[in-house]
Formats: structure tokens, C-alpha cells, sequence
């Protein structure tokens, strides 16, 4: 299950960011190049176990957009980006975002009371993205039916958890200078 996933995270490269290993790879940041067999293993899992009984698919910009644009294009759900950068429309939502290695701020727009949406991402790691995603979400009041993200690392998930955010990870790994490995 998930084999071309797992054998092409081995081949991952490290980078330094400052005191963080981070691993480039097709699907967390569309380099080299993001092979549509790996995509559409990925988002058929998806489907599978995501709750798809929903209004609209939430991606976050950047690696967010292909998985959400596959999954609209299995499922006829539309999807939204929470993008980067702000549009200045009336009930546009400001939320910072801090990762391990950035900060920055992340903008929610057309998102209605009472909507049901399932959120999709390619990594999450200190979990501060899609907990402060999720919190905004839900003060919108909608109704966050579903979190899914293809690849896990360090402690973020286990801290959603503990913190009560629900989240569904694809794999787990854990990443040093010489490369990635996936835990069981
Ligand atoms: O769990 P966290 O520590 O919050 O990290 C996870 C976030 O980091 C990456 O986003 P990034 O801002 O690097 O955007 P990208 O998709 O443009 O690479 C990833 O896509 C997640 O959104
Ligand atoms: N590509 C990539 N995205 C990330 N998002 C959070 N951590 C990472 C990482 O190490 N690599």
C-alpha cells in the first residue's frame, strides 16, 4: 500500500533551514517533478479514507493545490485555497502561520457558516499550520469534518491529538541529515 510513495521518499534530498532537515520531495514541493502515478496513488487513498461527504475541499497554498485539484477532479467537490496573500474582500480571515523553519500569514475567504470541509496538506509537522487553520475554520463556523495529510513528522500530530484536533496522516517518517525513513 502507498508503494510508490514510501520508495520515492527514500530518494528524498536534505536541506538545512536553519536548525531544521528539511526533505525535498515531489509531493511537499512539486520538485523535481510530481509524477501523476504518485499523485493519483495518493489522492485514491485519500478518497478512501477522507470523509467526502462534504461541501468544499480546503487546500493550503502552495502543495496543498495539486492534491485538492485531483480530489476535485475524482469527486466533483470544488475546492479552496487558503492563500498566501490577502484580497482585501469583506470577510476575508487573517491567520499567522508558524512552521518549524517560517512564519507568515495565511488568508480564508468564502468560507460560510455551517459549510462542511475537509482539509488537505502535504506535510504537517509542529502542527501549528492546520491548528491555527482548523481554529479559524471553526470560528467561521464551519464544520471541519475531515483533516488529511500525506506525510507526518515530529511531534505535531501527537500534540493535536493530545489538544483535541482529529487528524489523518498517509505516512510517518522522521527526517535527519541523511535523509528520510518511514516509521511504522
Ligand atoms: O506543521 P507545520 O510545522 O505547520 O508545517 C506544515 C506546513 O509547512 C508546509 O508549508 P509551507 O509554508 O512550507 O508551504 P509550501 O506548501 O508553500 O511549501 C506544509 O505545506 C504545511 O502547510
Ligand atoms: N518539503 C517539506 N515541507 C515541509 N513542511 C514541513 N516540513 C517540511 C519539510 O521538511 N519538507
Amino acid at each position: 500500500m502507498l508503494e510508490k510513495l514510501c520508495d520515492s521518499l527514500l530518494n528524498a534530498p536534505i536541506v538545512r533551514r536553519g536548525e531544521y532537515y528539511y526533505f525535498i520531495h515531489p509531493i511537499a514541493d512539486g520538485v523535481p517533478f510530481l509524477e501523476p502515478d504518485l499523485l493519483e496513488e495518493i489522492t485514491d487513498h485519500i478518497v478512501q479514507i477522507a470523509d467526502m461527504d462534504v461541501d468544499r475541499i480546503i487546500a493550503i497554498e502552495a502543495m496543498g493545490i495539486p492534491l485538492a485539484t485531483a480530489l476535485s477532479l475524482k469527486t466533483g467537490i470544488p475546492f479552496s485555497i487558503i492563500r498566501k496573500r490577502s484580497y482585501e474582500l469583506d470577510g476575508e480571515i487573517l491567520l499567522s502561520q508558524q512552521t518549524g523553519y517560517s512564519k507568515g500569514e495565511l488568508y480564508i475567504n468564502a468560507i460560510k457558516n455551517g459549510d462542511r470541509v475537509l482539509i488537505v496538506d502535504d506535510v504537517v509537522s509542529t502542527g501549528g499550520t492546520l491548528m491555527a487553520l482548523i481554529t479559524a475554520l471553526k470560528s467561521m463556523g464551519a464544520e471541519v469534518c475531515d483533516t488529511v495529510v500525506v506525510l507526518e513528522r515530529g511531534e505535531g500530530v501527537s500534540r493535536m491529538r493530545d489538544m483535541g484536533f482529529e487528524v489523518k496522516t498517509l505516512v510517518r517518517i522522521s527526517v535527519d541529515e541523511n535523509g528520510v525513513s518511514i516509521e511504522d
